[in-house]
């Protein structure tokens, strides 16, 4: 057990079988659409998840990712920033954009509304954790892995400080490590 870690919230189990029933479910309502859908993972929070997901998926799927910053430490700094953009063109493409968490729902608002603005025929949502407690602009995703209190978690790509991405499950930190 890590020194830093105060409990498990989610453990490496249950997070693999609820990728498995969302890439299912994912999988039946995509299969008869035009096309198969682009996935845009989030950096870097999304990658454990997409890499998870993925393998659940039995569609000719791509991926592409886009790095947008909202938050320092612990808080939200308002203004959401586009660092790396994405290397497609989604131009016409349906679009499911992935996420490790729904908090404030800033970040998905913005980049759900940048997607359309380049011409992305649907864009949906699937999120590995939301905290529907937290939310300060009107979005849901359209799959939830899970919904969970509000508590600052890390651990399955969510991070504090960059660190503890690597955490195989989703965990609380002891309060002296918030620092
Ligand atoms: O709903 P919101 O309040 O907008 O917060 C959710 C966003 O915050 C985190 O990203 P962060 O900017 O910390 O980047 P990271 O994935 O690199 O950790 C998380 O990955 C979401 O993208
Ligand atoms: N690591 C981490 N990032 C977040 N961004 C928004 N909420 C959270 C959270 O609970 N943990």
């Amino acid at each position: 057990m890590h020194p830093c870690l105060e409990k498990i919230l989610l453990n490496e189990d249950e997070i693999v079988a609820r990728c498995k029933e969302l890439g299912q479910q994912i999988t039946q309502e995509y299969k008869n659409n035009e096309q198969p859908p682009l996935l845009v993972a989030l950096l870097k929070g999304s990658v454990p998840f997409l890499a998870e997901l993925i393998k659940h998926i039995d569609l000719d799927i791509q991926f592409d990712f886009m790095d947008v910053s909202s938050y320092e430490g612990t808080e939200s700094i308002g203004d959401i920033k586009i660092i790396k953009d994405l290397d497609c063109s989604v131009k016409n493409l349906d679009i499911l954009l992935v996420e490790d968490i729904v908090d404030t729902g800033r970040t998905l608002k913005t980049v759900k509304a940048m997607l359309k603005n380049k011409g992305a025929k649907t864009v949906r949502v699937v999120t590995l954790l939301d905290k529907p407690d937290r939310r300060v602009v009107d979005i849901e995703a359209d799959y939830t892995g899970f919904e969970i209190p509000n508590e600052f978690v890390v651990g399955f790509g969510l991070d504090f400080n960059q660190k503890y991405r690597n955490f195989p499950f989703v965990g609380v930190l002891k309060e002296e490590c918030y620092k």
